[in-house]
Order: structure tokens, then C-alpha cells, then sequence
């Protein structure tokens, strides 16, 4: 999809939420189970309860590759399915790759090739080579890690090298990249207080946050800086969406809840843009 697609879609719906689809099979409702699909089913539902408030879905690879074969066909078919039905959506494959120039490309090639993602998420840490492959698919776009939401971003990201914070550099690197352009971040709802700076370093490109919901993180406060005149995030919720409720009613207590958050976000940009 190309960022132009992305940003029509964003304009439609008022909404710039992006669903996480972390399905971990303990939460889903049990009588999912008996399905000879669960994982498959319980996405379907969600996706079909809530594309019209969502413009993106993010799979978080982790929840898949834990089930092995039928993780990665549960995996297949959810994507399928987005492209099929709602090809008007963004998918992100929450992966954080990262490797050497030759097994990049083909990290690259499964994600939007076989599996036709519209983006992946990679870790920046191996450098140039290790992410320049993934930059190369036309129409396909990359999300490195900047500042991530977890705690554990300070042990490294923040630490300063020459005078700057790690992550500042990652993204300034980043953009001498050959087809910086195909380009986003992943900056933590958490840290909502980095985002004036990070704007200041790359003010058109898109951020992917993480944090919003179960981690705590602020709508509010991340738009304050981190929106852009064109929207500029893409903001994510998984468990605080899809296990609103793990009975019969779990695709619409996840429709109300996207729903909240698309609400919030419409406020703002009646406000904002
Ligand atoms: O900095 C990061 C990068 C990725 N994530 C991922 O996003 C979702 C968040 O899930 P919630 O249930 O809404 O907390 C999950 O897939 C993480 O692995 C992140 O949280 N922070």
C-alpha cells in the first residue's frame, strides 16, 4: 500500500487506531476452542467487527510462531483474509527482524512477499546492510525501532553516544538510508514527553505507538506533539481492544472499545487539523 493510500484511508474514517492481534489461546473464549481454526476465528471476528473504525491490523508474530505450523497457517489466513475482504486496510507484521544484507532480504521476502504484508517491523541495531534490503520493496514500508514502550528502552535507547540519545541517532542514521522514504518508527505511548523531539527529527514520516491500553500510555498526550498536518501516527491497541470480553459478545466489546479510542481521535482532529 503506499503512504498516499494510507493517509486517504486515515482521512475516510477519522482514525489513525491501528488493532494489535496478539491472540494468545488462554484468553480467547473457550468456546472458540472447538473451532478447527480457533486462532483463525477469533481474528476473523474481531476484524469483521471493527474495520470501519481501524485502519490497520498488527499480527505480532511472537503470538503465532508460539503455535508452531498451525500458528503460521493461523498466521496466512488472517492476512489473506485482510486482503481479500478489506484491502483498504494497513497490515503490519509485528516481527522486529533484524540480520546481515542476505537474510534480511529474505526476512523481507516472507513478510511481503509470501505473506503480503504492507509492513514489518525491524530492529535498527545491525545497521545499514541489515535494513536497506527490507527498503527495496516498492510500496512496502519499514518500521524500525526507535524508543520502545517497555522499560527496558532506557538500558540502551536513551543512553547517550557522542552527546546524543541512542535512539535520536538510530533515526537520524536512518534517514541517510537509500529509499528512507519507505521509512516509519516505533516510538511508546509511554513515552509521550520524546515526542517533540523525534518530530523535530523526522516531522512527516509516520509512527507506529505501541502502548495505548493495556500499558498505560495517553492518547491525549501522544498527539499533543506527535501528530502531524497530515495525521502522522498510527496508534496501537491489542489486549485492550480484542480481550474486552472473552464470552459470547467478544467482537462487539472490541468493536466498543475501538470505537472509544476512535472517537478520542476524531475529537482531536477536529480540533487539531
Ligand atoms: O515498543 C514496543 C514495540 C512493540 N510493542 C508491541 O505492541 C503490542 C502492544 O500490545 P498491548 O496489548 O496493547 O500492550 C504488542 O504486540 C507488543 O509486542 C510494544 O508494546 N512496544
Amino acid at each position: 500500500m503506499t503512504t498516499q493510500q494510507l493517509l486517504e484511508q486515515i482521512k475516510k474514517k477519522n482514525s489513525f487506531l491501528c488493532i494489535g492481534l496478539d491472540v494468545d489461546m488462554t484468553k480467547i473464549p473457550s468456546f472458540l476452542l472447538k473451532e478447527e481454526d480457533p486462532i483463525f476465528s477469533f481474528n476473523k471476528a474481531i476484524i469483521d467487527a471493527t474495520h470501519d473504525v481501524a485502519v490497520a491490523y498488527k499480527p505480532n508474530i511472537a503470538f503465532y510462531e508460539a503455535y508452531g505450523i498451525k500458528g503460521w497457517e493461523s498466521l496466512k489466513k488472517t492476512i489473506d483474509y485482510i486482503n481479500q475482504n478489506y484491502p483498504e486496510l494497513y497490515t503490519i507484521a509485528d516481527a522486529k527482524r533484524g540480520d546481515i544484507g542476505n537474510t534480511a532480504t529474505m526476512y523481507a521476502k516472507a513478510f511481503f512477499e509470501d505473506m503480503e504484508f504492507d509492513s514489518v517491523t525491524v530492529a535498527p541495531y545491525m545497521g545499514k546492510d541489515s535494513v536497506e534490503p527490507f527498503l527495496t520493496f516498492e510500496n512496502k514500508h519499514t518500521i524500525l525501532l526507535a524508543l520502545t514502550s517497555n522499560e527496558g528502552a532506557f538500558d540502551f535507547q536513551t543512553q547517550l553516544i557522542e552527546g546524543k540519545p541512542l535512539y535520536q541517532k538510530v533515526i537520524e542514521k536512518s534517514q541517510t538510508y537509500n529509499n528512507a522514504d519507505n521509512l516509519m518508527y516505533v516510538v511508546g505511548a509511554t513515552k509521550a514527553e520524546y515526542f517533540k523531539e523525534i518530530r523535530n527529527i523526522v516531522p512527516h514520516s509516520f509512527l507506529l505507538v505501541p502502548g495505548v491500553g493495556a500499558q498505560g500510555g495517553s492518547l491525549q498526550d501522544v498527539c499533543q506533539y506527535g501528530l502531524n498536518d497530515q495525521v502522522g501516527l498510527l496508534i496501537n491497541s491489542s489486549r485492550g481492544i480484542i480481550f474486552a470480553s472473552n464470552k459470547e459478545d467478544f467482537a462487539e466489546k472490541a468493536r466498543e472499545q475501538a470505537l472509544l479510542l476512535q472517537r478520542e481521535m476524531s475529537d482531536i482532529l477536529k480540533e487539531r487539523l
